[in-house]
């Protein structure tokens, strides 16, 4: 594994250090629904509270696209992070200039500053050399436990380690490796999963995934893109209707890598995105027009499962289906308890990740069957297609 330095090799007591965490939680009206991505980041910033260090938190939460959002503001996070630290934490309601700069002086040691969602300025995912020093000169020492975004080449992820000594978070580290132990060398069948919602932005990685897998399982609104690129109307599911062809081109380098896409046979159907609508299971090519694909039918389920008994080894990021509304969390909940099912008997290796997909599991009350669970979604996908992902790389130049 890359070579970094950790939070063994400085000395942080009284040290002004930034911390990028990922914060990118699933929430309900407010209320996180899944601390899981919380809790992992507590042993680093508790570690450095102890050790007399000024903590200050940089972190992402949706996609605000650059410009402040009150609605994806980090504030409602700090309750849900407080509690999980089991100590208060400030906020600043900027990440960098006056506001933050006033907010860092305060600080005395052991104390905890999380800092407003770095994405409200569009120097974070331009990566602006100008963002990043604005970052840098808010710190002394910088650390990152943000294994979930180091996929992403950003100020607050990669410019702003190459400005200040920078060092891995114990999460960071203990995700890495995790999973090189547990998917260095894969046993064969390999079966992947990907489903969810972020479709543009893990569409491009699944080309590279395919070559690596004998198996690719889609669901969720992944599925829905694919089902449109074979010419079927999906009607008012989610779909990305210019990444048709990319769809397309992805379905061709399987068949030449030899591994198999499995997309849905039916669905579950509803014209309304809200738990308990009314709703129908329906074969993919039966869609009305004013009808979204909001789940998996019982035939993909009986599918997916017949999958994974085939295979030794499960890699899974995004759900089937829209799982925070009853009904359509049926085909994720039956997917998660077959793997687990089978990971208990010794018959699978299973490694899922992602903020909705460990939320999922916890959903189907399977989390802690899995061989292991990471915080990281598209990130694991691309460290598994064997990608240097730039926040890791960024610390291991600095190492060098
Ligand atoms: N068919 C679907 N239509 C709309 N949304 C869906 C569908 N399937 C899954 N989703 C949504 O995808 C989201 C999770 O996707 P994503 O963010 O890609 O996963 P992760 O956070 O695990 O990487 C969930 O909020 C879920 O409601
Ligand atoms: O939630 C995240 O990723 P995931 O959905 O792949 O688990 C990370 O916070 C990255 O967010 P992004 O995909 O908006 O860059």
């Amino acid at each position: 594994m890359a070579a970094f330095k950790t939070l063994d090799d400085v000395m942080v007591a009284g040290k002004r250090v930034l911390v990028r965490v990922d914060l990118n939680v699933p929430m309900d009206g407010g209320r996180v629904t899944d601390d899981t991505r919380l809790r992992a980041v507590a042993p680093t910033i508790q570690e450095l509270a102890q050790k007399g260090a000024k903590t200050i938190l940089l972190a992402h939460f949706g996609r605000p696209k650059g410009k402040r959002d009150e609605s994806q503001s980090l504030k409602v996070v700090v309750p849900a992070l407080e509690k999980a630290l089991m100590q208060d934490v400030r906020f600043a309601d900027d990440c960098v200039g006056e506001t933050a700069e006033a907010a860092v002086a305060k600080l005395t040691p052991g104390d905890v500053l999380l800092l407003e969602n770095t994405r409200f300025h569009a120097g974070e995912e331009k990566n602006d050399p100008e963002f990043a020093a604005a970052l840098a000169k808010l710190g002394d020492v910088y650390v990152n436990d943000a294994f979930s975004a180091a996929h992403r080449a950003h100020g607050s992820t990669e410019g702003v380690a190459r400005l200040l000594p920078s060092y891995a978070g114990r999460a960071m580290q203990a995700e890495l490796e995790a999973l090189q132990k547990a998917l260095a060398e894969p046993e064969r069948p390999v079966v992947a999963v990907v489903g969810g919602a972020k479709v543009s932005t893990k569409l491009d990685l699944l080309g590279n995934l395919v070559s690596k897998v004998d198996y690719l399982v889609i669901g969720g609104g992944m599925a829905n893109t694919f089902l449109a690129a074979q010419g079927l109307d999906v009607g008012k599911s989610l779909c990305e209707k210019d990444l048709l062809d990319t769809a397309k081109e992805i379905e061709a380098k399987a068949k030449a890598a030899g591994c198999a896409i499995v997309l849905p046979g039916d669905a579950r159907l509803a014209m309304e995105f809200k738990a308990n609508a009314v709703n129908r299971v329906a074969p993919v090519d039966a869609i009305g027009p004013e009808e979204m694909m909001l789940d998996v039918g019982p035939d993909a389920i009986a599918q997916v499962a017949g999958v994974f008994e085939k295979a030794k080894t499960l890699v899974w990021n995004g759900p089937f289906g829209a799982f925070e509304l009853e009904p359509f969390d049926e085909g994720t909940v039956a997917a998660a308890r077959k793997a687990a099912e089978l990971t208990e008997a010794g018959k699978l290796l299973s490694v899922a990740g992602g903020g909705d997909t460990v939320a999922a599991l916890n959903h189907a009350g399977v989390a802690d069957k899995f061989s292991y669970v990471s915080t990281a979604g598209g990130a694991f996908l691309e460290w598994l297609e064997g990608k240097e992902l730039p926040g890791v790389a960024a610390l291991t130049a600095k190492a060098a």
